[in-house]
């Protein structure tokens, strides 16, 4: 069972004070193995293997990433040397970049010598503050389904859709998309998830599926294309997605397949709601299908599966015809229009850049003076 207010996060500094732990994702749900990376490039492979994933947890990896690499050297080209290798790891969650920036902002203006010291305690701080702004996250989103409850009269349950993996898993702790889903659980509410199971990585049905279990919330997996016949039917009362880039007007980048369930969406009255941490907001870009890199990954995540024989062994199977090309696209972007309202730490708003900056006024470019 897991408790959010335990320690168990999905990324932690090892007791000799310099290792980072993580959770290997790629062994779940079949086994819970977690591994210890010791260098810069350990944990790049991290991130382009999806050991760890999801925005704010690959912000977390490379911040520490930062860390193992100025174990050695702490010099300005050692410093620029490993944000440059960890921003390369992965092109589409803005997370990445937030955090590197911010450890090297933070690292910079620093002599050699009290880099190391700095940057652990920086990527701690930036772990912390991931776990506060998505516990708010999910304090801001329960009203959400309480709403939709009492639109059904508080009869049955409350038919949550969510896409991929926005779990605690996805983030330091509590998730985003899924922290309404727990805090709502936990304070008694009848709350039901469909898991998208999210083709190819398969992240809702080997994560999310396996978060929710642990966590005792009722749940169902679906195929990917069952949704828009749910909602169809009135078996889904909102949809709660993550994302890992948002632009200053609302539109999202999230898991390929978000943008057809929120056209299903539409189609059929169902609120549609995006869960982020401001960290997930790239300010410098308005138009999102236009301007965010969408990753593609390789053929090999299309063209096999893997899973678990009765024997306990899991084994990879090729399922697609031998020899036909694929494309395995990583993300889509769902236009603003599309997105009935952003969760954030900070409350819910429109997807609009009026709704964003009305929760985030700092960022309101600054009146030109009549001078
Ligand atoms: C809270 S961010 C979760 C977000 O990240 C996932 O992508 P990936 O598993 O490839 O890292 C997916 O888009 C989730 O919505």
């Amino acid at each position: 069972m897991k408790v959010h207010e335990q320690p168990m996060r999905t990324i932690w500094v090892e007791p000799d004070g310099a290792s980072v732990g993580i959770i290997d994702q790629t062994r779940l749900p079949h086994a819970f193995v977690t591994a210890r990376l010791t260098t810069l490039e350990e944990v790049a492979h991290a991130i382009r293997s999806m050991q760890v994933r999801g925005a704010p947890l690959i912000g977390a990896a490379a911040a520490y990433g930062l860390c193992l690499a100025l174990r050695g050297k702490a010099s300005d080209e050692a410093l620029a040397r490993a944000h440059a290798l960890l921003l390369a790891t992965r092109p589409t969650a803005v997370n990445l970049r937030w955090a590197l920036d911010e450890m090297r902002r933070a690292l910079q203006p620093l002599p050699p010598q009290q880099r190391l010291q700095a940057a652990y305690r920086r990527a701690a701080a930036l772990c912390d503050e991931d776990v506060a702004l998505n516990r708010s996250i999910g304090t801001h989103g329960v009203p959400l389904l309480e709403a939709a409850w009492a639109k059904k009269g508080q009869r049955g349950r409350i038919n949550v859709l969510t896409h991929c993996n926005a779990g605690w898993l996805a983030t330091v702790d509590w998730g985003t998309a899924l922290a309404p889903v727990y805090l709502a659980h936990d304070a008694g509410l009848p709350v039901h998830v469909w898991v998208d199971e999210t083709r190819p990585r398969n992240q809702g049905a080997s994560l999310t599926a396996w978060e929710l279990g642990q966590h005792g919330v009722p749940h169902t997996v679906i195929a990917d294309n069952v949704g828009g016949h749910l909602m169809q039917h009135g078996e889904v009362d909102l949809c709660i997605v993550g994302t890992d880039r948002t632009t200053a007007r609302g539109d999202v980048a999230n898991k390929i397949g978000t943008y057809l369930k929120a056209l299903a969406a539409q189609d059929n009255g169902v609120p549609f709601y995006v869960a982020l941490p401001s960290p997930t907001i790239d300010w410098t870009l308005e138009d999102g299908v236009r301007d965010i890199p969408i990753e593609q990954r390789e053929g090999t995540e299309l063209t096999h599966i893997s899973g678990r024989l009765a024997s306990g062994e899991v084994v990879s199977v090729h399922v697609t015809a031998p020899g036909s090309p694929v494309a395995n696209y990583g993300f889509d972007v769902t236009p603003a229009r599309l997105v009935t309202g952003l969760v954030t730490e900070r409350g819910v708003c429109a997807a609009s850049s009026e709704g964003l900056l009305s929760l985030f006024p700092e960022r309101r470019a600054p009146r030109a003076t009549g001078t």
